[in-house]
């Protein structure tokens, strides 16, 4: 379990984050989304310990990431979003060198680094020399290696940037089985579409603030009354923008380029709001084909959430 308590990080006088809170339960896969420079990495490096928050804390299964730093760095697996590997070392050795350092027995690393190993599909390279390695699987080694000491909380910063196609769905993959495992997962990235799809909970950062939080589709809801109505029209498309425009809760009227008789506009309000624009247009004899309302993309989500906030 993750908890963010006001945390406040400046440098100098630049305010990179403000008053985050944040409490992230365990077992969750927790996607925290931002442009870049709005604040994640910050937020990351103090949960993992290494950076001192200028106020406010953060816990990490209880312990305070100020006052507990050793505690906490028992409990977390970090995977930093720039990393260096250690290039004279085979894959094994490297993962051994990151075991031994914690501490783990010979006999129980010997059994572990398999293990790893085959969860992030490395197998086959455990003797291949770690500069050797392609990009994404360096990722997957680096994944392994703040895997070693079995944290129950993990933090991956980018896990999947700078990844190709089935290198991302190979990462995917490797999340959900940890998910099974029972870990607590906070996963950033700027592609909120990538987290929506392998996480429980998103949050939105912006500016060094969160501007958003909840399930995807409580993320959604909050900018449901914020849809887009599209209306296909048999005759009449000019007099139908006149109607359309007369309507308050309608702006951003727009005709189609592809197909003349089509129109898009906002439209803010609720359901009954729509049922009732469509009566009244379809009284005013507005010749409507069909009248349908366009699914939000979740990168426009993203942009409306994080527009103009500062
Ligand atoms: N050591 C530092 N000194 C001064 N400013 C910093 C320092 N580290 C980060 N910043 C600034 O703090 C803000 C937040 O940076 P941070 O790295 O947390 O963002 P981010 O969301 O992780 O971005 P990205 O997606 O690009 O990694 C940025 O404006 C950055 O320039």
């Amino acid at each position: 379990m993750i908890e963010i308590k006001n945390l406040t990080k400046k440098y100098g006088s630049f305010t990179a984050l403000d008053s985050l809170n944040l409490t992230i339960e365990k077992g969750t896969v927790f996607g925290f989304v931002g442009h870049n420079g709005a604040g994640k990495s910050t937020t990351f490096s103090i949960l993992a310990t290494l950076l001192a928050p200028t106020s406010g804390t953060a816990f990490v299964n209880g312990f305070d990431v100020t006052k507990e730093p050793h505690k906490v760095r028992k409990h977390i697996g970090y995977m930093p979003d720039f990393f260096g590997v250690y290039d004279q070392f085979k894959v094994e050795e490297y993962l051994d060198f990151y075991g031994a350092s914690y501490q783990i027995p010979y006999e129980e690393r010997q059994k572990l680094i398999p293990q790893l190993l085959d969860l992030v599909s490395l197998s086959h390279k455990k003797d291949a020399y770690v500069d050797l390695l392609s990009r994404g699987m360096k990722q997957r080694l680096c994944l392994a290696r703040s895997l070693i000491h079995d944290p129950e909380v993990l933090i991956l910063d980018e896990p999947a940037s700078g990844l190709d196609p089935r290198a991302r769905i190979e990462m995917r993959e490797i999340l959900r089985e940890l998910k099974h495992m029972g870990k607590t997962i906070m996963i950033s990235s700027h592609i909120l579409p990538e987290l929506a799809e392998m996480c429980d909970v998103l949050g939105v950062i912006n500016g060094g603030k969160l501007v958003a939080t909840g399930k995807v589709e409580e993320i959604q809801q909050q900018l449901q009354s914020n849809k887009v109505l599209k209306v296909l029209l048999l005759s009449d498309v000019q007099r139908a923008i006149q109607f359309f425009e007369d309507i308050p809760a309608v702006s951003n009227i727009q005709r189609s380029e592809q197909k003349e008789n089509v129109i898009s506009f906002a439209f803010e309000g609720t359901d009954e709001d729509q049922i009732n624009l469509l009566k009244t247009a379809l009284n005013n004899e507005i010749m409507i084909l069909s009248f349908s309302q366009e699914e939000s993309n979740l990168e426009d989500i993203f942009l409306e959430i994080t527009k103009g906030v500062e």
